[in-house]
């Protein structure tokens, strides 16, 4: 595996905690200063991207009483030395003593609101320090400055009202276009309000990679976000095409034919042995004719050769379809073979109530958007991981991944995907047309090829993550501003060979 693939996930607590020692030998000042120049540095380049220099430009932070607000002040004092107008909003009566020194040293000036003309307006009020619940500082010109398209938000470390822990945020956040943060990357940036809150993340080494790295080694479980391809399964020169592993799908209706097509198609592009597909004859003959190398069944026991098997796409109420859901379960049961459960077969499997627990092997991933993991959580009796999910969703889907005794992927703009008691991934995207019917199909094609021609020990989790972020990029790819201007169909193609941007550190 790349060793660049996945980055460690820490809670703001653990970077806390990793601090500590560092603390007590007397490194504060050191990371303070580490910390402030990574902001300013960032700053600088947001200044230089939107009004082509720095010298003269605008850059005004609003301070809180802790060690957050000296970072600000430091970064501060870095800017004015650079030619900036930089100035400071104390929004507490207390304020860092040396930050606040280095201030007014670098000739910052104080003031008491933020002009219409400022140009970067750094949120420095709160960081891993947050004690819950927040309300905007009562600053003049700072509701104006949020609203603005020409002033950059950069949050310091975290943005304020976001909990760095979790991704839960209080009533009122200052919402952020890029978030610097310190030593590694933070969980509640990551996932959940907290990510849609963050912006643009770039973490900043401070010097504490190494008591990080301790205690990521002492954790229970890893915590890591998808920041390169975590596995390529790539056909070796002796391969042949059952050797190479074939991919079972079982998907499409009379209700629902097009879902079979999206999943089977994305399934050969990504690239496998053979595709093999169960549906209602008419739809074998539809998806025939869109990828004629599928080999169509129509009985529901799952072909011997299959190495994993993916159901759910647009299945509907089709009996048969139904029938062939519980042939997977049995299969899987019986050879361990990875098995892949998403839409409709979510829903069939939330119709068994708390029965469905007993009947999920190992080896299934379960890929729910977020009403149909709250569906399924009902279903299975934890209603107390619904409200879980609000307030620490990786922790809900974790939970209930080990209740479960599968892989649970919980998909969104942030994708959580959680083995039982042993790892979490998570995946975070800037693609918002990936919101449009049928994308999930896809995914759910890339990834039961990708889990037909994986190693056997490669971890289910990380050919998950794998499937996803080849996702996101296509999304990427192909609608690079965002605009939304793509269908799942035109994501099949840019799934394939999508280039693999190597991003370990930012998130766009
Ligand atoms: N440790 C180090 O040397 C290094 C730390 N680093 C930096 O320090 C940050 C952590 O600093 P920290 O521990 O001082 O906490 P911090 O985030 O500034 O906030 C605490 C203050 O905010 C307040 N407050 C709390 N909750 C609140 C709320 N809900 N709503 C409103 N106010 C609230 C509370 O004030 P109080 O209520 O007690 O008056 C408290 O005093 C970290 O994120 C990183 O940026 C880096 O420089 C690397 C080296
Ligand atoms: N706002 C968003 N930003 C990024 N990705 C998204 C967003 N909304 C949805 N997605 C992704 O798009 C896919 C949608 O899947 P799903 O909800 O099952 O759609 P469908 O059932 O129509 O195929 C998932 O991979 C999800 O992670």
């Amino acid at each position: 595996m790349d060793a660049e693939a996945l980055t460690p996930l820490y809670t703001g607590a653990e970077v806390r905690q990793a601090e500590a020692p560092l603390l007590e030998a007397g490194e504060g000042p050191q990371l303070m200063a580490r910390a402030a120049w990574g902001l300013a540095g960032e700053v600088a380049v947001q200044l230089r991207h939107r009004r082509g220099r720095i010298y003269g430009t605008r850059v005004t932070g609003l301070i809180g009483p802790g060690n957050n607000g000296g970072d600000g002040l430091f970064a501060l004092a870095l800017l004015r030395r650079r030619g900036v107008d930089a100035r400071a909003v104390l929004v507490s009566d207390r304020a860092h003593d040396q930050g606040l020194a280095a201030f007014r040293q670098a000739g910052g000036r104080l003031t008491q609101s933020i002009d219409a003309d400022v140009d970067v307006l750094i949120d420095a009020v709160i960081g891993t320090g947050t004690s819950g619940g927040f309300a905007l500082p009562q600053v003049p010109g700072l509701t104006e400055a949020l609203a603005r398209e020409s002033t950059a938000v950069v949050a310091c470390d975290a943005p304020s009202g976001v909990d760095p822990g979790t991704g839960a945020v209080a009533q009122e956040v200052i919402a952020a276009d890029l978030t610097v943060t310190f030593g590694g990357h933070k969980l509640g940036l990551m996932v959940g309000a907290g990510a849609q809150a963050s912006g643009r993340v770039v973490v900043v080494d401070i010097g504490m990679a190494g008591e990080l790295a301790r205690f990521r080694a002492e954790a229970a479980r890893s915590r890591s976000v998808v920041a390169a391809e975590p596995v390529t399964p790539a056909p070796r020169r002796q391969d042949h095409k059952y050797s190479r592993g074939v991919a079972h799908v079982v998907a499409g209706s009379h209700r629902y034919p097009g879902a079979a097509v999206l999943s089977v198609r994305a399934a050969v592009q990504t690239g496998c042995g053979m595709v093999t597909l169960y549906a209602p004859g008419p739809v074998v003959s539809l998806v025939t004719a869109a990828q004629p190398e599928i080999v169509g069944t129509t009985a529901p026991e799952i072909p011997p050769r299959a190495t994993a098997v993916a159901v759910g796409p647009g299945i509907a109420e089709d009996p048969g379809q139904c029938a062939a859901l519980d042939c997977a379960l049995d299969w899987a049961q019986r050879t361990g073979g990875r098995l892949v459960l998403d839409a409709s077969a979510l829903t069939l499997l939330a119709e068994r109530g708390e029965q469905l627990t007993a009947q999920l092997p190992a080896s299934t991933v379960l890929t729910p958007h977020l009403g149909e993991l709250r569906a399924l959580m009902e279903a299975a009796g934890r209603k107390d991981l619904c409200e879980e999910l609000e307030a620490s969703p990786v922790t809900a889907v974790e939970d209930f991944a080990g209740y479960l005794g599968c892989t649970v992927l919980l998909k969104g703009a942030s994708t959580i995907i959680a083995e039982p008691r042993s790892r979490t991934l998570v995946h975070r995207v800037q693609a918002p047309g990936l919101a449009t019917a049928g994308s999930g199909d896809v995914l759910t094609g890339v990834l039961v090829a990708l889990a037909a021609t994986a190693g056997p020990k490669v971890p289910l989790a990380e050919i998950a993550a794998t499937a996803v972020r080849r996702h996101g990029q296509a999304a990427c790819r192909l609608d690079p501003q965002g605009r939304g201007g793509f269908g799942a169909s035109a994501l099949i193609e840019a799934c394939n060979g999508a280039a693999i941007r190597a991003s370990a550190g930012t998130f766009d």
